[in-house]
């Protein structure tokens, strides 16, 4: 017994010997020093190989004739800078092992160096591949082309490798073949570093250089007077390559060939239609692209060629503008990279997935309905029971000749002889031929959060932002995309389980979405649902700039989020526009594949999931100034990534209204009060009919699926919140743009100098002295509000002490200093 506890103790400490010995070579700092001991080495390398040009023809009789133990004692007498250990090793490396090359040895160890220490990041595979390649062929050109140095030289520039290689190489295949292997080997390795080797290549086999350098040379002289000059049928007869090597100089490719659309053209752009404008703007480069051979153009559906046309280009000029072929791909996770997603042992376990079902209770309800069917004249050919968590589903198939509508008129009936509450019809069950009618279960089963985020399917979902909510009746995990919805709306009556969907909603997302790639937008006029969530502020919430909390709980600032987040979507279609890209998953795709330039405005755009609970509160009391922004959202946000959840108690028709509903194509329904509301939701019965507690019906266009919600209570929700703000975060909430109102800028014109608020004066030195234009520096330092702070910065801006808004940054500060600001006093008295 004893023996066996003093096993198990030592066991013990084994394992923590280990688990401490794991940590510490996982640990940053280990990386840390080990890069810079890396680089340290790379460097000495250097110094040995520089030094090994001057003292190596000194050093090498004594490497070759004095013993180890000679060597390493102090009057070893060695010239190298770096003592007999540099003498020896640059005298292995370049002389005995590869030539001059070696100095990439030394590159190569310090940039290892510099990935540990996290200041530089390289792929690893690519270093190691190119750095053999200039080795091995470096030392292979020096042997060649230095061979005959060999003999009277202390130095052999391509090492021993160099030299015995070109010598095996010339006994086979002689000197020129030994010189085509070299030449092979160059150009298989310039290929293999820049896409632009091949078309190069192909140039110069097909002797087209000079003509090309000629062509060229006369675009550049002519390029000035070249958009005014050319009328469009010169135009035509332009081929691709000369517009390609026009673009190599131009930044934007429209900037380049824009003046050469026609007034139509230019008015459809102006409209911002996007769609029109790209057709546009592709016709024009398929007309200039009258080389373009018809094989290269795939067709799409409606055999519109002009997707591809622009994709292409625009490819290749972002590749030519932003050489980023060399780095690895853009990882948006890296600044957070050691964010651990939550596990799953924060979770209660509710259910108890062992549980037998009530036979009894099967059949006689079983018995029950076939009864109360027979007792109205109805035969049923066969009854069969599915029984789900909260639900059992019987599904009968009547014998020939009963009316289906004869059954859906029995359901009060029917309820009645079983005493059950929430008895639904579902005549016909579509796509399966028979009558179900679903009875809730007398002991219903808790589906708990842990179970549905557990299963596999939600573990191994690919979708983009998938949200599991529960379990179906035959006890299927019932997740969705909400990308695909794409914004749902979600009603019931109060007490049904609306809030804890919302929050199996939100920890489905946080669970499998890095803060990265997702941002929360919260809503909440009740001030408690959600407050929850403010732990995780500087992971995955938004907000604005300018406010405090990034639970919106205030009316006003619902309008200026709403709004703001209305800006981000244009900002958003802007950059996809400019990337020519359709939607968020492309541009993204080719923001990683650094085809974007950051210095173009382009960044890496997060989902954001905007949800608002008790949305009813918020019409009553902004009615059209919330309905608006979030119809247009709801409209267009779409394709960039932003998605909205509302949440209403009340679903009664002026608050979903028309717009709203039309937008919003996916519904959760939990129980509600009446028809009319269910109505007013699904556009049907049923929701009226369910039993609450999480009890939900599911619809997205025609199909309805009832769903028994995942529970998941506040402390679950508490530590999972917990458990991500514990953990290093953003400096801050990701910053919405801030949003200047429809006359925003005509609306500085109004503000009379002449009233000017009490603090202005005040505000101005605060700005001037700090030369930092932000409305909430002087909401801070001065305890004001949004809204007065807001009007004291349109002050200074009609006074010309700061510039206009520049959406999520700070404004300019035009003056510079107390004199200048004085002077401006002065004149405003
Ligand atoms: N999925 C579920 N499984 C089991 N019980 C549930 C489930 N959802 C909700 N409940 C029970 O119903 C109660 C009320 O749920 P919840 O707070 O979500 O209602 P609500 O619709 O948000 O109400 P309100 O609108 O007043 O906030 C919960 O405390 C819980 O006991």
């Amino acid at each position: 017994m004893v023996k066996k506890k003093e096993d198990k103790k030592q066991h013990k400490n084994e394992d923590s010997l280990i688990r401490k010995v794991i940590n510490f070579f996982k640990d940053e700092r280990t990386h840390f020093v080990a890069g810079l001991l890396f680089v340290m080495f790379g460097v000495y390398l250097f110094i040995s190989f520089m030094s090994f040009f001057y003292t190596g023809d000194a050093d090498q009789s004594k490497l070759e004739n004095l013993s180890l133990a000679e060597l390493s004692s102090v009057k070893n007498d060695i010239q190298n800078w770096t003592g007999a250990l540099g003498a020896y090793l640059s005298n292995l490396f370049i002389n005995q092992w590869v030539g001059v090359s070696s100095f990439v040895i030394c590159i190569f160890v310090c940039a290892i160096g510099l990935k540990l220490m996290k200041v530089k990041q390289i792929s690893v595979i690519k270093w190691i591949c190119y750095t053999c390649a200039i080795v091995i062929l470096g030392s292979l050109i020096c042997g060649f082309f230095f061979i005959d140095s060999y003999q009277d030289s202390f130095i052999y520039l391509g090492g021993q490798h160099g030299y015995y290689t070109t010598l095996l190489l010339k006994a086979n295949i002689g000197w020129s073949g030994t010189l085509l292997v070299i030449i092979a080997g160059v150009l298989t390795f310039l290929i293999s570093i820049s896409s632009s080797t091949v078309p190069f290549l192909r140039k110069v086999f097909s002797l087209d250089i000079k003509a090309s350098s000629k062509r060229k040379e006369e675009i550049s002289s002519s390029d000035k007077n070249y958009v005014d000059e050319m009328s469009p049928n010169d135009n035509k007869n332009k081929n691709t390559e000369d517009i390609l090597s026009n673009n190599d100089k131009e930044e934007d490719s429209y900037e380049y060939i824009a003046p050469e659309i026609d007034e139509n053209q230019i008015e459809n752009f102006n409209n911002d239609d996007t769609d029109k404008f790209e057709v546009v703007f592709n016709q024009h480069l398929n007309e200039n692209n009258s080389d373009i051979s018809q094989d290269n153009i795939p067709i799409t559906e409606k055999g519109e060629e002009h997707t591809f046309t622009v994709e292409a280009g625009t490819e290749i000029i972002e590749e030519e503008e932003y050489q980023g072929n060399e780095l690895d791909d853009y990882d948006p996770t890296l600044e957070l990279s050691r964010y651990k997603s939550p596990g799953l042992d924060l979770m209660e376990k509710y259910d108890e997935p062992d549980r037998q079902i009530d036979m009894e209770e099967q059949n006689a309800n079983q018995k029950k309905i076939a009864e109360t069917l027979k007792n109205y004249g109805i035969r049923i050919k066969m009854i069969k029971a599915t029984v789900g968590p909260t639900i059992t589903l019987y599904e009968i198939i009547p014998e020939a000749g009963v009316r289906v509508s004869k059954i859906r008129n029995l359901e009060d009936d029917i309820a009645l002889s079983l005493s059950a509450l929430g008895i639904r019809i579902i005549a016909p069950i579509p796509g399966k031929g028979t009558i179900g009618i679903e009875v809730p279960n007398k002991d219903p089963q808790i589906v708990s959060m842990l179970s549905v985020i557990s299963s596999k399917k939600f573990q191994e979902s690919k979708y983009d932002l998938p949200i599991v909510l529960g379990k179906t009746i035959t006890n299927d995990v019932f997740m969705f995309d909400l990308c695909k919805m794409p914004h749902v709306l979600v009603a019931g009556a109060t007490g049904q389980g609306k809030s804890v969907g919302l929050n199996a909603i939100i920890t489905s997302l946080l669970y499998k979405k890095h803060p990265s790639q997702l941002k929360l937008v919260l809503v909440d006029p009740k001030k408690v649902e959600f407050s929850i969530y403010s732990n995780i502020e500087k992971h995955f919430l938004a907000k604005l700039p300018d406010s405090e909390d990034a639970i919106i709980t205030d009316v006003t600032k619902v309008v200026q989020t709403l709004n703001s987040i209305t800006k981000e979507m244009d900002d958003r279609y802007d950059l996809l526009k400019k990337a020519q890209t359709r939607n968020i998953k492309e541009y993204n795709a080719k923001f990683i594949s650094r085809r974007l330039n950051p210095n173009n405005g382009h960044r890496y755009m997060p989902y954001i999931v905007v949800i608002v609970d008790e949305f009813a509160d918020l019409i009553m009391t902004a009615g059209k100034e919330v309905e608006m922004p979030i119809a247009r959202i709801a409209q267009l946000a779409r394709a960039v990534g932003i998605h909205m959840i509302i949440a209403t108690q009340r679903p009664s028709t002026n608050i979903i209204t028309g717009v709203i509903k039309a937008n919003f194509p996916a519904r959760v329904a939990f129980r509600v009060s009446s028809m009319i509301d269910s109505r007013t939701i699904l556009d049907c019965p049923g929701a009226n009919q369910l039993i609450g507690r999480g009890d939900l019906l599911f619809s997205q266009g025609s199909s309805l699926v009832r769903v028994q919600c995942a529970l998941i209570d506040t402390p679950e929700v508490e530590r999972i919140c917990d458990f991500i703000g514990s953990q290093q975060g953003y400096s801050s909430a990701y910053a919405l743009p801030e949003y200047v109102g429809e006359g925003g800028d005509s609306g500085i014109g109004e503000v009379n100098l002449k009233e000017r608020d009490s603090m202005f004066e005040e505000a101005a030195r605060l700005i001037v002295l700090n030369q930092q234009g932000s409305t909430s520096l002087i909401q801070r330092k001065f305890s004001l509000g949004y809204n007065r702070a807001g009007r004291i910065m349109d002050q200074l801006e009609a006074a010309g002490i700061v510039g206009p808004s520049e959406g999520s940054k700070p404004r300019q500060v035009l003056v510079m200093d107390e004199v200048q600001l004085e002077q401006i006093f002065n004149n405003l008295r």
